[in-house]
């Protein structure tokens, strides 16, 4: 999970502070010097740190705080809205261009995940409506052009590419007239990375930087490397003058040393961040909800945009459809189930729930974690004609489904009675909702578990 070890410690330190009632300074000092090591710890930049530390302690230890009826409430606001700062503040968007095509330029050492985040930004454009270009602009690595072809393939997004044998330089050129004559308004151009930071690297970016005056050029940094990642940051600011970060691998950073640190050691922000391989893994980076989600507040908008991310608006409907007519089947459990995991761990999603972000209070995730793989594998070794109708179901029936899947028959008998049950809730909840709104559930959050 996202910052899962500096999670759980921010919130230990504040239940302590929380079972205190009236705060003294030494309190609020002692609670503070926590909040730094567990920094430390989760390898935040030194000097940010301390910055961090003394300018809550300056707002933290005085009378209003102390005297407050809630002192620990007060602290904890001051540090989420210090931690909101941090990273920057308000949601940094990219800048788009006066006239199409806005041209976003991604940047970024070898393997920080460019070509993919390349792909996520055109699919979350392209859901908003927008008509993304796709530019092959790495001609060292021909691997990347079919991979960036197979992404374009993928998402049903066009792709410009002249192969490996012609300058970066007048292939962006040529993309970005490409996008005018094709009515591509953002074109988002996947450039050449390297393992180091080079001279040459930065000179052919800065050709590019020069011929088509970007939007926005966005580095792409891999928040697994941590203060690695800030230094490049630091390097790629001072001689690219980037605009802002697309932060890769969030999803597997329990420290979050990197995504703490790059703003103010840069004065760039993270506008993206990726939190999974697939490419509906993107979450546009809110300071603020990610502050919440450290300390344990939960961060449901987040959870609804992912879920937009994830499900199929057609799916939805057909769903509601079905609900409403009473046909929901295993089969339709199952695709559910898919989806609801589409949209990452169990364990992010739950943790994104207000009150059950406390990191402790999930360790019983990765049973639930199980327990849906269980599931699947019960529903996976049924006929279709089970699937449809589980009525039909019957002892022996169980007991070739439970071998099949290596499960027990008790395993199946749940999942039957549980679906029987979910399928009752769902009618009730329909009626009551077209009792109030005349309409059904909202798309996509028809959740049968
Ligand atoms: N877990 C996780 N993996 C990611 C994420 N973004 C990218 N990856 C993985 O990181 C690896 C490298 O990604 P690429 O997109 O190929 O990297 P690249 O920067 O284009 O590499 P070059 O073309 O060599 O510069 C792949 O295995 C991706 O699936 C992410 O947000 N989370």
């Amino acid at each position: 999970m996202v910052f899962e070890g500096l999670a759980e410690k921010l919130q230990d330190t504040f239940d302590k502070l929380r079972g205190k009632g009236k705060l003294s300074e030494e309190d609020v000092k002692s609670a503070l010097k926590e909040v730094r090591m567990s920094l430390l710890e989760a390898d935040v930049n030194y000097r940010v740190v301390k910055d961090f530390i003394n300018n809550i302690e300056e707002r933290a230890v005085g009378e209003e705080v102390m005297e407050s009826l809630t002192p620990a409430q007060q602290v904890i606001k001051i540090v989420k809205e210090e931690l909101t700062e941090l990273m920057g503040g308000e949601h940094q968007e990219i800048t788009f261009a006066d006239s199409p095509p806005t041209v976003i330029m991604l940047v970024g050492l070898q393997g920080s995940g460019k070509t993919t985040s390349a792909g996520k930004l055109a699919n979350h454009f392209k859901k908003e409506g927008k008509s993304p270009l796709l530019v092959a602009a790495d001609v060292y690595r021909p691997a990347a052009i079919d991979q960036l072809e197979q992404l374009g393939k993928q998402l049903d997004v066009d792709v410009f590419q002249m192969g490996d044998e012609n300058d970066p330089v007048d292939i962006v050129k040529g993309a970005v007239s490409s996008a005018r004559s094709h009515d591509n308004d953002i074109v988002i151009v996947d450039t050449a990375g390297r393992l180091h930071i080079d001279e040459e690297l930065m000179d052919e970016l800065s050709r590019i930087k020069g011929a088509v005056d970007p939007e926005e050029i966005m580095l792409v940094v891999d928040a697994m490397t941590g203060q690695d990642a800030v230094n490049v940051a630091e390097r790629f600011t001072e001689q690219l003058d980037i605009d802002g970060m697309f932060m890769t691998k969030l999803d597997g950073d329990a420290r979050g040393g990197a995504a703490l640190s790059i703003r103010e050691v840069t004065g760039r922000p993270i506008k993206y961040a990726g939190v999974g391989e697939k490419l509906n893994q993107l979450e546009t980076f809110h300071p603020d909800r990610m502050a919440s989600r450290i300390l344990g507040m939960g961060d449901m908008l987040s959870l609804i945009e992912r879920a937009e991310e994830s499900f199929d608006e057609e799916q939805a409907k057909e769903l509601e459809e079905k609900l409403r007519e009473d046909e929901f089947t295993l089969e339709d459990f199952l695709d559910q189930m898919d989806q609801v995991r589409n949209m990452g761990p169990i364990d992010e999603i739950m943790g994104m729930i207000p009150g059950m972000g406390a990191a402790n209070k999930l360790k019983d995730i990765q049973v639930e974690e199980e327990q849906l793989d269980k599931i699947q594998a019960i529903i996976q070794s049924m006929t279709e004609e089970e699937r449809r109708d589980p009525d039909i179901i019957d002892g022996s029936r169980r007991r070739r489904i439970a071998s099949g899947s290596g499960t027990e028959i008790q395993d199946v008998n749940r999942l039957l009675k549980q679906f029987r049950q979910t399928r009752k809730m769902m009618k009730q909840l329909n009626k009551k909702k077209d009792k109030l709104s005349g309409g059904g559930l909202p798309g996509g959050l028809n959740l049968p578990f």
